[in-house]
């Protein structure tokens, strides 16, 4: 078995595959209306062969901005398409592909690659911690009641109008672009997606209909995406720039007649919502699961790249089993910046980089993970401390699907 890069001439062959490993059909398949692989980066993968050239397994990686705490975007390697051949499983060649692939992550000097995994035990030992979460949140509407504001604060109203799919599709792309800049753990979604149906809905062409919300001056500013399925109006993506937005298209969700419930697929976890209902139990949380996958590859270009929201030092041991490498780092935040150089000072905290990457969005506190087990603290005040640092103003969250 080897590995090797890919080119155009091997799309076909590489969809192919990666089609037989997912034990799916390439036509029409998924049912959104779309062609997933069609944003594919041909330059970017990597192919598996046996002794005889035939493609055995895939990797693939899309060139994405991670939206970071703090406010920063930073590229990242958007990893997908792992796949084997069924026939050759259990061999070695995930991870001789897995290995392949960060190797070229690294080159391109990205220091961060992320995905969706397809089953939550198969990442960590290349290095991957979860990092957010997808959950539903599911509202009857007969007890849809909302309070009256109790701060007596009026959200600036403005208005909804449903438009055809077709005839949004430029406006979704810039709402989106706009919304994910702001959102901790959101992904840029690159032109092409959107102009080949890449995705999901709403990136894909699958028939939905889109509420876009336009604020007091017309200005396109949050968008949902629905369809009605059985006595349910299903969102798939609800994006919004503002608390106007957010509050106007919630409000046009449950105020659709014709419906039972209303489910909120991908409900950020900070959202008001549920703090709003008259009745907090007409409000359900649902099918929560792991999400963003994150992976550091540079350590200190990583943590040097959020924003930090506390002042103060922590020396990290960190080891990567998968890549055999053991690095300490001495992490100094001044200002909600912060530096990372090599030390040989004492550690505060011992970890595994995917535990790192878990911390990284601020979706767990060190802590957390100190009680878990998974992280060690070499004193009593390091958890505290490295909870001070980490803190996130926004909770991190990712709609995209790739
Ligand atoms: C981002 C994405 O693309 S997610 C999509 C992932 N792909 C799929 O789910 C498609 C179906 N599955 C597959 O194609 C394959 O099973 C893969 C790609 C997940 C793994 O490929 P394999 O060639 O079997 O992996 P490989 O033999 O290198 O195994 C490496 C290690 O991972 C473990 N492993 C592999 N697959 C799984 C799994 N599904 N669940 C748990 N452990 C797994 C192996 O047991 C092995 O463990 P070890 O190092 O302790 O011995």
């Amino acid at each position: 078995m080897q590995t090797r890069a890919t080119t155009e001439a091997d799309l076909d062959a590489f969809v192919d595959t990666v089609h037989t490993a997912f034990g799916r059909f390439r036509d029409g398949e998924t049912g959104d209306g779309g062609q997933w692989w069609s944003a594919l980066e041909p330059d970017r993968g990597v192919l598996a062969t046996d002794q005889d050239g035939r493609p055995v397994g895939t990797a693939a990686s899309y060139s994405f901005e991670l939206t970071l705490p703090g406010g920063g975007v930073l590229p990242v390697a958007g990893v997908t398409c792992v796949g084997v051949l069924p026939t050759h499983r259990r061999r070695g060649v995930g991870a001789a592909l897995m290995r392949r692939q960060l190797a070229g992550v690294r080159e391109r000097g990205e220091a961060v690659a992320v995905l969706l995994a397809s089953e939550a035990t198969i990442y960590g030992r290349f290095g991957y911690g979860p990092a957010t979460v997808s959950r539903r949140f599911t509202v009857q509407r007969a007890r849809a009641t909302l309070a009256v504001p109790r701060a007596g604060v009026r959200v600036p109203t403005g208005s909804v109008r449903v438009l055809p799919r077709a005839q949004c599709a430029e406006v979704l792309e810039q709402v989106y672009d706009r919304y994910r800049r702001t959102r901790p753990g959101a992904l840029s979604r690159p032109p092409r997606w959107w102009a080949r149906g890449a995705g999901r809905p709403p990136v894909s062409r699958a028939p939905r209909h889109v509420a876009v919300h336009h604020d007091a001056d017309g200005v396109a500013d949050g968008y949902a995406s629905y369809l009605l399925e059985n006595d349910a109006l299903v969102v798939d993506e609800l994006v919004a720039e503002n608390a106007a937005a957010s509050a106007g298209l919630t409000g046009f969700a449950l105020g659709h007649d014709l419906v039972d419930e209303v489910v909120f697929k991908h409900f950020p976890p900070d959202h008001p919502l549920p703090w709003q209902l008259e009745d907090p139990r007409a409000g359900q949380e649902g099918e929560a699961t792991d999400w963003l996958w994150v992976r550091l590859l540079d350590v200190p270009a990583a943590l040097a790249a959020r924003g930090w929201s506390a002042d103060g030092e922590l020396v990290l041991d960190v080891t990567d089993p998968f890549l055999a490498e053991r690095e300490r780092h001495l992490l100094t935040v001044r200002d909600g910046r912060a530096g990372c150089t090599p030390t040989t000072r004492t550690p505060d905290l011992s970890l595994d980089v995917r535990d790192l990457g878990s911390l990284y969005l601020g979706g767990v506190a060190p802590s957390t993970l100190v009680r878990a087990g998974h992280v060690r603290a070499h004193h009593p005040e390091a958890a505290a401390r490295a909870d001070a640092l980490f803190r996130v103003a926004r909770a991190p969250h990712c709609v995209h699907w790739f």
